[in-house]
């Protein structure tokens, strides 16, 4: 697998009070995955990350909750042929959540239990089992 098929991005693992794990499903696709995306030229991750959150879900980063997890290599949900590198970090926001025209659908989760509903393979196969544990 070459570098060149893999997409570098930042996701945000969001809970609330009750332990659950938001998600989005962008527009015109069916995976639900971690609120986050590629980063711009000249971004770092904490910049992708407050500019991704506040697009897709119009809230705030609250910038003293940011806590890297770990980096995540996963199947891509929407590419085929390619695979995601991921940075995952810990994200409180704040104010309204209210997802933007690009998010079809923005669910809260129990990680334990997900629903029987198309998760992307960094979701399923790492954020989630990452957030059971913890
Ligand atoms: N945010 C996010 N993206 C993921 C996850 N898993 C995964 O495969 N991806 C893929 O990583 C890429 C994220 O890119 P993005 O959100 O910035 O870009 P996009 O394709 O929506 O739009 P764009 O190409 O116009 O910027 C998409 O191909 C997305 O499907 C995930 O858990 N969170």
């Amino acid at each position: 697998m070459t570098a060149s098929r893999t997409i570098k991005i930042v996701a945000a693992l969001i809970r609330d009070d009750a332990g659950r794990v938001l998600l989005v499903r962008k527009r015109g696709t069916s995976a639900f995955m971690q609120p986050g995306g590629k980063l711009d030229a000249g971004e770092d991750d904490i910049a992708a990350l407050s500019r991704e959150i506040s697009e897709e879900l119009g809230c705030l980063v609250v910038p003293a909750s940011v806590r890297p997890l770990e980096a995540f290599d996963a199947v891509a949900a929407n590419e085929p042929g390619f695979r995601v590198a991921a940075s995952l970090y810990h994200v409180d926001v704040m104010g309204a959540i209210a997802p933007s025209r690009e998010i079809d659908e923005a669910i809260w989760i129990d990680p334990a239990s997900p629903p029987d509903i198309h998760l992307a393979p960094l979701t399923r196969d790492h954020v989630l089992p990452l957030a059971v544990q913890g």
